[in-house]
């Protein structure tokens, strides 16, 4: 199956989850990531603020900052790279250009994400051989994970059913190195 085809069935499935599912997917995700010492160690994580039916990252992403994290997230630049911006609080998002919850705080340019410690990651499926991620499609990903280190824990956060063995592979797509969905955490390389 092509990728924009893979990226239609999926969405599709995301929309038939219940507000239920949702929740009860997002403490599962939250609460086993929280356990990893590796998180628990992390001093500056780069996550992403969750919109619709992704896996939800609000709880996580306050929990995180709680614990005394620095965490900075994704502000979309107008050739769909990735600038980053410290999360401070939930009264420190508007929505940005895609109209996803960004940080309104100092941009700190694309290479950010170099200096942090774990990466979480949106995709719609992973594949479960290759750890080969697809989103939504604007590239964004592919570049930001371009600038992570080899030995920096890679986590894309999936919903039951979407770690697969079929994504379509470019030379372009970055693997990450975890998959979590609500069943468990799983390592891939
Ligand atoms: N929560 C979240 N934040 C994120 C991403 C993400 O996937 N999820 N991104 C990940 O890169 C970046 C934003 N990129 C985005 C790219 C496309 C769409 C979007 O709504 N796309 C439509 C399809 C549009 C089209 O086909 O042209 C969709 O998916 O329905 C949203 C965000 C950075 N922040
Ligand atoms: N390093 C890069 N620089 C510029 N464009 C890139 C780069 N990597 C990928 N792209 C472009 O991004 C587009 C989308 O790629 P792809 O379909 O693999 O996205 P994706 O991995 O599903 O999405 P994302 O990375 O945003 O989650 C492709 O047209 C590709 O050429």
């Amino acid at each position: 199956m092509d990728k924009q085809n893979m990226r239609r069935r999926l969405n599709a499935a995301r929309s038939r989850l219940s507000p239920e599912q949702l929740r009860h997917n997002a403490v599962k995700v939250r609460e086993t990531l929280l356990e990893q010492p590796w998180v628990q160690m992390a001093g500056l994580v780069a996550c992403y603020w969750s919109t619709g039916s992704e896996p939800d990252t609000h709880g996580l992403v306050f929990a995180l900052w709680k614990h005394g994290a620095t965490v900075i997230l994704p502000v979309l630049r107008d050739d769909d790279d990735l600038d980053w911006a410290v999360y401070d609080g939930p009264d420190t998002l508007a929505p940005g250009r895609r109209g996803i919850m960004e940080p309104v705080d100092t941009r700190r340019g694309v290479e950010a994400i170099r200096t942090a410690a774990l990466v979480i990651v949106p995709a719609l499926a992973v594949d479960r051989d290759t750890g080969v991620r697809l989103g939504r499609g604007g590239g964004s990903y592919d570049r930001a994970l371009a600038r992570v280190g080899p030995n920096v824990p890679t986590v894309a956060l999936l919903h039951d059913g979407e770690l697969v063995e079929d994504v379509p592979h470019e030379p372009h797509d970055r693997p990450v190195r975890y998959a979590m969905t609500p069943s468990g955490l799983t390592s891939l390389m």
